[in-house]
C-alpha cells in the first residue's frame, strides 16, 4: 500500500463520530480519485508551498479590481519562480508532462483561479497551439514563453458582435508581398478582439485568429498569427493598435480580459502558424486541407485540452463546495425533540439536497481522471507517428464526448455550489464562507472555451450521425455508442423491477440510461427529418429539434459517459473501496435518471407508478446509506484548509470557535465607523 504520510491527517474534533461511521479510509480514496500518486505529491507540494508565502495569503476583504490584477500577475511571475514543472517533466513523454501540467494548474487554480486562467492561457494553451498549429519557425516563440517565461500571451478569438460563430469574424490579415509581410486590421468596432484573457493589462504577444486574404482577393478564412502587442521591458502597447482593458467583472477579477483594435499592423509573414497551410513569399496560399471549415476544425480541435483542464477545475470547485456543505450539516444543529437539536445531516431532506453533488464530484473525478488518460495517449501516439485505429473517428468521438462534458460538468458544477450556499443558510452568504468566490470564479466556465447551449449541439450532431448508420456499423472506437447498433431491441425493453434493490444496480441504470439515448435519438431524427420534410433548410430544421431533443439528446449521453467510464474504474478497484464507490455511482446514476422520467414514460419505458415510485424510494435509501460515509467522502474530496478557505468547512469541525474568530477579527469589525461624523445629529442631544 502506498506511504500516505504526506497528506496531513485530520484533526480530532466535532467531525469525529461522523468520521468514525465510515467504511473505508478517506486517505485511499483520496489517492483513488487522483489517480496517481506522484501527481497528488505534487498538488499537496505546491499547496504547502503556497501556504509559507505570504502573496497567496487569502485576502480578508475583496481588493480593488485593479489591485486583483497587480497580485495575480505577481503570483504568476512567483509561480514561475517556484518551477513546479521541473525540467524532467518538461523532457517526459507528451501524456505524463500534459498531465503534470494539468494538476499543477489544478492546484494553483484552487488556491487564485484567476491565476491558473492567466497560466493556462499565457503560457500552456499558446505554447500548445504553436506545437500543434505551427512549424520549426516557432520555436523561439515556443522556447521564450515556456522556457525563459519573456512571452505572456493571450488568445484573441471572440470579436464584439462574433462569439460562439467564429466563421464570420471579420478581422482581416492580407498579405502583403511587396513587404513579405501580413497587414492586420479591424474594419470597425464590431470586430474589435475582446474578452481577451491577459490583452487588458500584460500580455506581450496574442495569437489571433483572423480571416486570411491573399493578394488576389481570397479569403482562406480563419488562421492562427501570433502577433506581438507589448513591449516586454515597459509593457507600452505598440503603434497601430488600440488596447483596452474590459472593467470590472462578476468575477475572475484578477484576469485582466482586454479589447484590441488593428490599425493596419504589419506583422512578419512567418508570424502565421503555418503547419497546414502557408502563404508563399510571392502569395500564394498552399494548403493540406481542401476545405476551410476542416482548417478551422484543425484550429479549435486545440482547445480540447483547455476544455478537458475546465472540467478538472470544475471538479476541484464541486468537491469544495460539497465539503463546505457537508462539514457544516454536520456540526450545525437545529431543530429535534425537545431541547435536544439535531445536526443538519441527519434530515433526509438535506441529505437529498446534498448528496447528489457529493456523489457528482466524485463520478465526475473517476470519469475525467481515465478520460484525460485516453485523449492523452492517444495524442501522444499520433503526435509520434504511430498508428492509431481509426484515429479520425476517435477524434469525432472525442471532440463529441468533450462538447457534452464540459457543459454538464460546468453547469453541475454551477447547481451544486448554489445548493451548498443555501445549504448554509445566511453564514454561508459571508465572503469568508468562500462559496460566494467559488461560485462567481467558476461561473463563465458556462460560457468560454465554447458556450454550453452551442457546444452541446456538437455532441448531438455525432451522436446523430452514428444513429442514422447504426444498422451499418457505429464509428465508435471508444466504444461509447456501440450499444447502437441494438437500438430496436433496446427499445423493446420495459421496466419490471418490484425492488428497489433492482434499482441500486449499475447494470439497470446503464441500461436505462441506453434505453433513453436511443429514444432520444429516435425521437430527434424524426423530428429533423419532419422538418426538412417541410421545406425546412438543415440549419433551420436543427434549430427547431433542439429544445427538449437534441439538448437533452446530449445531456443524457454526457450523464451516461460520466457513469460507463466511472463504473469500469470502479470495477478494477481492488482495494476496500469499491462498496463506497459503487454507492456513490449508484447515487448518482439514480439521482440523474430522476430528471429523466418524463421520457421515460412518454417514450414507453414505463407505465404505472412503480417506476416513479420505486426510484424516488431507491434514492431516500441511498441517501441513508451514504449518511454514515458522507462527511469521509467530502475528506477524500477536499483540499488542505488553506486552499478550502472557508470559516464553515474547516476540518477541525469546530464551526462555532472558527466563526467567532473570523467576526471578531474581521478589520475593523467592532470600531466606531470612521464616518460616524457625517451622520450623527449635529444638535446636541436632549436624552
Ligand atoms: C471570463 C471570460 C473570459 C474569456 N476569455 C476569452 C479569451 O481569452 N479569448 C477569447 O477569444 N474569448 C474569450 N471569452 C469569450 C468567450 O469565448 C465567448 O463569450 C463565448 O465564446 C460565447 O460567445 P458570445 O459571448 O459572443 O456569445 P454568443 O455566441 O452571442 O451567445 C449568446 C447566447 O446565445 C446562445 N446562442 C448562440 N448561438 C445559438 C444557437 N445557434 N442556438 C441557440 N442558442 C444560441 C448562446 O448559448 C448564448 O447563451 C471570454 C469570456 C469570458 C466571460
Amino acid at each position: 500500500m502506498a506511504d500516505l504520510s504526506f497528506i496531513p491527517d485530520l484533526p480530532s474534533g466535532p467531525l469525529d463520530c461522523y468520521r468514525s461511521t465510515a467504511s473505508f479510509d478517506w486517505k485511499q480514496l483520496k489517492l483513488s480519485l487522483e489517480g496517481d500518486l506522484d501527481l497528488l505529491k505534487l498538488k499537496y507540494k505546491i499547496w504547502k508551498t503556497l501556504e509559507k508565502d505570504l502573496l497567496f495569503a487569502p485576502p480578508s476583504v475583496t481588493p480593488s479590481v485593479e489591485e486583483q490584477k497587480r497580485i495575480t500577475q505577481l503570483q504568476l511571475k512567483k509561480i514561475n519562480n517556484y518551477k513546479f514543472m521541473t525540467y524532467e517533466m518538461f523532457k517526459s513523454s507528451y501524456s505524463k508532462r500534459t498531465r503534470a501540467i494539468m494538476t499543477i494548474n489544478e492546484a494553483v487554480q484552487s488556491v487564485n483561479p484567476s491565476v491558473s486562467v492567466k497560466m493556462a492561457i499565457g503560457i500552456y494553451l499558446f505554447s500548445n497551439a504553436l506545437l500543434s498549429l505551427g512549424t520549426e519557425r516557432h520555436y523561439k516563440f515556443f522556447e521564450a514563453t515556456i522556457w525563459n517565461r519573456e512571452i505572456l500571451a493571450s488568445f484573441a478569438l471572440t470579436e464584439v458582435a462574433h462569439g460562439s460563430d467564429a466563421r464570420l469574424m471579420c478581422t482581416t490579415a492580407s498579405y502583403d508581398p511587396k513587404s513579405r509581410e501580413f497587414v492586420v486590421h479591424t474594419p470597425d468596432f464590431k470586430a474589435a478582439k475582446c474578452w481577451v484573457g491577459n490583452l487588458g493589462r500584460t500580455c506581450t504577444h496574442t495569437l489571433l485568429f483572423a480571416q486570411l486574404i491573399t493578394p488576389d482577393g481570397t479569403n482562406h478564412g480563419l488562421h492562427g498569427f501570433v502577433v506581438p502587442v507589448r513591449d516586454p521591458a515597459t509593457l507600452e502597447t505598440y503603434p497601430g493598435l488600440v488596447v483596452g482593458d474590459m472593467g470590472e467583472k462578476i468575477g475572475v477579477n484578477g484576469i485582466d480580459n482586454g479589447f484590441i483594435m488593428f490599425n493596419q499592423y504589419r506583422i512578419p509573414r512567418e508570424n502565421l502558424l503555418n503547419r497546414t497551410a502557408d502563404v508563399t513569399e510571392d502569395g500564394v496560399y498552399e494548403s493540406s486541407f481542401s476545405e476551410p471549415s476542416k482548417m478551422l476544425g484543425a484550429a479549435l480541435e486545440n482547445l480540447s485540452a483547455g476544455r478537458i483542464g475546465i472540467m478538472q477545475e470544475s471538479c476541484h470547485t464541486i468537491s469544495s463546495a460539497v465539503a463546505i456543505a457537508i462539514r457544516y450539516a454536520a456540526t450545525r444543529r437545529q431543530f429535534g425533540a425537545k431541547d435536544d437539536e439535531i445536526p443538519l445531516l441527519e434530515y433526509e431532506l438535506h441529505q437529498w439536497r446534498l448528496f447528489g453533488y457529493v456523489s457528482a464530484a466524485v463520478v465526475f473525478r473517476i470519469y475525467i481522471e481515465k478520460f484525460a488518460r485516453i485523449y492523452l495517449n492517444i495524442v501522444e501516439k499520433s503526435n509520434a507517428g504511430l498508428k492509431v485505429d481509426n484515429l479520425s473517428a476517435a477524434v469525432s468521438e472525442i471532440h463529441a464526448m468533450v462538447s457534452c462534458s464540459k457543459p454538464l460538468l460546468t453547469w453541475t458544477t454551477l447547481d451544486a455550489v448554489q445548493q451548498c450556499r443555501e445549504a448554509c443558510g445566511g453564514h454561508g452568504y459571508l465572503k469568508c464562507a468562500n462559496l460566494g468566490d467559488l461560485r462567481c470564479n467558476h461561473e463563465p466556465t458556462v460560457t468560454y472555451e465554447g458556450d454550453n447551449n452551442v457546444l452541446s449541439q456538437q455532441a448531438g450532431n455525432w451522436l446523430l450521425r452514428q444513429y442514422e448508420q447504426a444498422a451499418s456499423g457505429v464509428d465508435s472506437p471508444l466504444g461509447t455508442v456501440t450499444f447502437l447498433t441494438r437500438c430496436q431491441d433496446i427499445l423493446e425493453d420495459k421496466f419490471s423491477c418490484e425492488r428497489t434493490e433492482q434499482l441500486k444496480d449499475v447494470k439497470f441504470i446503464k441500461s436505462t440510461y441506453q434505453w433513453l439515448l436511443c429514444w432520444l435519438l429516435k425521437e430527434t431524427h424524426q423530428q429533423y427529418e419532419s422538418e426538412v420534410s417541410k421545406g425546412q433548410s438543415k440549419f433551420e430544421a436543427k434549430s427547431k429539434c433542439q429544445v427538449y431533443r437534441w439538448k437533452t439528446l446530449s445531456r443524457v449521453y454526457a450523464e451516461y459517459l460520466a457513469i460507463i467510464f466511472c463504473s469500469e474504474s470502479v470495477g478494477q478497484e481492488d482495494t476496500g473501496l469499491r462498496p463506497v464507490l459503487n454507492k456513490l455511482l449508484v447515487m448518482y446514476g439514480l439521482w440523474s435518471l430522476d430528471q429523466h422520467l418524463v421520457e421515460l414514460y412518454q417514450g414507453g419505458f414505463a407505465s404505472g407508478d412503480s417506476l416513479a415510485r420505486l426510484l424516488r424510494a431507491a434514492i431516500l435509501e441511498m441517501c441513508a446509506q451514504l449518511k454514515p460515509e458522507v462527511v469521509s467522502v467530502v475528506d477524500a474530496l477536499a483540499p488542505t484548509d488553506f486552499v478550502l478557505n472557508s470559516v464553515l468547512g474547516k476540518s477541525d469541525g469546530n464551526l462555532y470557535q472558527n466563526l467567532q474568530k473570523a467576526l471578531f477579527g474581521g478589520p475593523g469589525a467592532m470600531e466606531r465607523a470612521s464616518w460616524w461624523r457625517e451622520v450623527v445629529n449635529s444638535a446636541p442631544s436632549k436624552l
